[in-house]
């Protein structure tokens, strides 16, 4: 087991017992006038105000230091150098270096697929005779596109429409292939490991459909994006785009799997989009630790999660166009950093990353908003906003703002019942921690900026908890079981199974001799 005993962590955990007990946010303000300007960060394209969260700056400072004493200055030069920090698999982390190197051709081999892409990408948008893009692809192959392509919908630019198909469950693409012609039909497989169930299962599905719609040659309507481009040809595919290992499966926005959202902005708009996260890269790497902001994100999930021990993040976008950038987020923190182990393989005796959940709001304000302002539990909220709207509709933005700005205020201020009001019911404890992040607008540039930042902060946090933050071997066992599962659920095979999965199997094979 890994205590942290050094003195900093213990000297840290003190005062997290006195901060989780006596601090109070409404004290703080009014002791330190200048809270605000103390707790909030310009970083490019966004700026962050985390000064309604439960610390102030002689824990941010003492944040900083522990994140020196485990190195971060650099580790941070050699994930961005493109030196092997994937320990447990011998790899670099390529994401940062291919946005901050995509125009140079130092490393043809890490680079050649993201150039080769944004040619692929500007043939298809030309090509008069292609209606439709349907990618195929799931976790980072499927999510990463799919978001983008929501919050960039207002600079799509190409007269195709653009389809993302993730599910195993065939009503995914059974639904998205309706009404499409597989002549004016191009696939895009992406599968890193070209071995995905899912993925396989749905361009088989999508190269039957094809043959079934008089394609002769389907294999001139797909393009496999791989970095096993063997696999990918066996199964018929005629063109691949590369892939490098180095580009982890959260991360590969960034590499040619970013097709789709470059077919619908263009490769210049891919390119905003690969330099707005450049320059946020570059904040990361030049900013000292006092004032970077993926720095102070990542410490304060730390402080949250280690030594306050709150459980789960809420995240709540204020924009419509980013109502999956939560669901992108479980992948990218969860899958990260979801590890109880150190990078040496030994247990953690700290809590690392917490849940992440969330929902776009405004909608989610009338759903589990009552739970984040009266519920029994303190939940750090995340609320981000964008201050140009994309549209010209009357009074709508300014609405919008208001309410992510008073949601925020709320959890801090909170209320007491007034005397006509019901004591208890109508009483709002406040002091609840909450960050708000606000964008000037929601462009490729601003969009690849917010991504990086995430990417940093999950970084700077995994390192303080001393995980790696770039495998993630939890997502192995359940696919080996389910193929065991898959062939006795044809079989009726359960010899060697527990009794709950037995009767499972019964069930669902509709075997009238288990007794329900
Ligand atoms: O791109 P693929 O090899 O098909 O992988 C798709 C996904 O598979 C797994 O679930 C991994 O945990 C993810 O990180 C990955 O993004």
């Amino acid at each position: 087991m890994q205590h942290p005993n050094t003195q900093r962590w213990q000297a840290l955990s003190r005062k997290a017992t006195e901060y989780a007990n006596a601090f109070d946010l409404r004290q703080a303000f009014s002791n330190q006038p200048g809270r605000f300007a103390a707790l909030s960060l310009k970083a490019p394209y966004l700026c962050a105000d985390l000064s309604k969260n439960l610390w102030d700056t002689p824990i941010l400072s003492e944040l900083c230091s522990l994140a020196e004493s485990k190195n971060l200055n650099s580790q941070r030069e050699a994930l961005l150098a493109g030196e092997v920090v994937n320990s447990t698999e011998s790899r670099p982390a390529l994401h940062a270096w291919l946005r901050m190197n995509h125009y140079q051709t130092a490393k043809p081999e890490w680079s050649r697929g993201l150039h080769d892409m944004l040619t692929v990408a500007e043939r298809l948008r030309s090509d008069t005779e292609l209606d439709d893009v349907v990618h195929i692809g799931i976790g980072g192959s499927g999510l990463g596109p799919e978001m983008a392509l929501q919050a960039l919908e207002p600079f799509k630019t190409c007269r195709q429409r653009i389809h993302v198909v993730s599910n195993l469950d065939g009503h995914d693409l059974h639904q998205t292939l309706q009404g499409l012609e597989p002549a004016r039909t191009r696939f895009v497989v992406a599968s890193k490991s070209w071995s995905t169930t899912e993925t396989l299962r749905n361009a088989r599905s999508a190269w039957n459909w094809c043959l079934a719609g008089g394609l002769q040659d389907p294999g001139n309507h797909f393009i496999a994006v791989t970095s096993r481009p063997e696999r990918a040809a066996a199964m018929g595919m005629m063109q691949t785009l590369h892939m490098p290992e180095g580009v982890g499966g959260r991360f590969s926005l960034w590499s040619a799997v970013g097709l789709p959202l470059a077919v619908a902005i263009g490769a210049e708009g891919f390119r905003q989009l690969l330099q707005g996260a450049a320059e946020m890269d570059e904040h990361f790497a030049q900013a000292p630790l006092q004032s970077n902001l993926p720095v102070w994100l990542g410490l304060l999930d730390v402080w949250n999660s280690s030594f306050l021990r709150l459980t789960s993040r809420c995240v709540v976008p204020y924009h419509h166009g980013l109502r999956r950038l939560p669901a992108y987020l479980q992948q990218l923190e969860m899958e990260s950093n979801g590890k109880r182990v150190d990078t040496q393989g030994q247990s953690l005796s700290y809590p690392t990353t917490a849940a992440l959940w969330g929902e776009v709001g405004s909608n989610s304000q009338h759903a589990f908003f009552q739970w984040l302002h009266q519920g029994s539990q303190r939940v750090p909220t995340e609320l981000l906003l964008v201050r140009h709207p994309a549209h010209d509709l009357d009074g709508h933005h300014d609405a919008l703002l208001a309410n992510g700005l008073g949601q925020a205020q709320a959890l801090m201020l909170g209320a007491q019942a007034s005397a006509d009001q019901l004591a208890g019911h109508q009483d709002f404890p406040g002091n609840r921690p909450s960050t708000v992040l606000l964008l000037e607008e929601l462009s490729p540039a601003s969009l690849g900026a917010l991504l990086a930042l995430y990417e940093h902060r999950v970084f700077v946090a995994g390192l303080v908890w001393g995980i790696n933050s770039f495998d993630q071997w939890g997502v192995e066992l359940g696919k080996t079981l389910a193929r065991d599962l898959e062939t006795r659920l044809s079989t009726g095979d359960t010899v060697g199974l527990d009794a709950s999965t037995a009767g499972l199997i019964a069930w669902v094979r509709g075997d009238q001799r288990v007794y329900i």
